[in-house]
């Protein structure tokens, strides 16, 4: 692991109206690392995450990815930063339902600019390695949620991002299904060497993590090593 944070979290604060979601928030996640955000409902825990992934922006307080202050560029620059650095993996897998599971995992890769022989080759090697070719030219639709689920990370790793942020992305399936989403998540992100920010309410998706931070009342209370 780096000596240096790859993302970092500093003092955080964010209102909706009157609620203070985000109250001196501070977080860090190293590269290669995948970090748990635990805590009760309504704590801030998706808050801190979507602001750690630039998708937010914090009423205060910094975010710095790679040295590079997220807060202070542009719309454009973070947007592009996102795309290019970023995966995201959320509870329904947000999968294009027009498309095949091989056409959503191949899709970033299009946007991207690939040819689409070449974003095929790779979606098709990214299914295979969450063991989900039999659906590669089903819909999402016809898939079970456990199958879309696989197919979600495979587009989420497909670029190879160097940050994964995923909420609760496994919320929406039964144990074993979760469990084996999240062995196969991991081990693919540790492959690539992603940093992983991932929340969850349930120590039993924590425990595939390196490390856990406890979010309560919008701070960050209690950061402690599960490995
Ligand atoms: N878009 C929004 N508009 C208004 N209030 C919001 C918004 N998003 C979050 N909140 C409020 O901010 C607080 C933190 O919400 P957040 O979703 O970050 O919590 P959480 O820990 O992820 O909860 P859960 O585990 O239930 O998903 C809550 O009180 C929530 O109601």
């Amino acid at each position: 692991m780096a000596d240096e944070p790859l993302l970092i979290a500093e003092n955080l604060q964010l209102s909706f109206g009157p609620t203070m979601a985000l109250e001196h928030a501070t977080a860090e996640v190293h590269a290669g690392e995948v970090l748990a955000l635990m805590g009760p409902s309504g704590s801030g825990k998706s808050t801190l995450l979507h602001c750690m992934a630039g998708i937010l922006m914090p009423d205060a307080g910094r975010v710095t990815y790679a040295d590079r202050d997220l807060t202070a560029m542009h719309d454009d620059e973070r947007s592009a930063l996102r795309r290019t650095e970023f995966g995201f993996v959320f509870q329904f897998g947000q999968l294009v339902p027009e498309l095949t599971c091989l056409e959503n995992v191949a899709l970033p890769l299009r946007l991207g600019g690939a040819s689409r022989r070449a974003a095929l080759r790779s979606a098709e090697a990214w299914l295979e390695r969450l063991e989900v070719s039999d659906v590669a030219g089903k819909r999402p639709g016809q898939a079970s949620g456990g199958q879309g689920q696989r197919v979600a990370v495979a587009r989420a790793l497909v670029t190879r991002p160097k940050v994964v942020f995923a909420d609760e992305p496994t919320g929406a399936l039964d144990t074993v299904n979760g469990d084996r989403v999240m062995q196969l998540f991991v081990a693919a992100a540790r492959d690539t060497g992603a940093a992983v920010v991932l929340v969850t309410h349930e120590p039993r998706v924590a425990a595939h993590s390196d490390r856990e931070a406890v979010v309560r009342d919008g701070r960050v209370r209690q950061q402690e090593f599960v490995r």
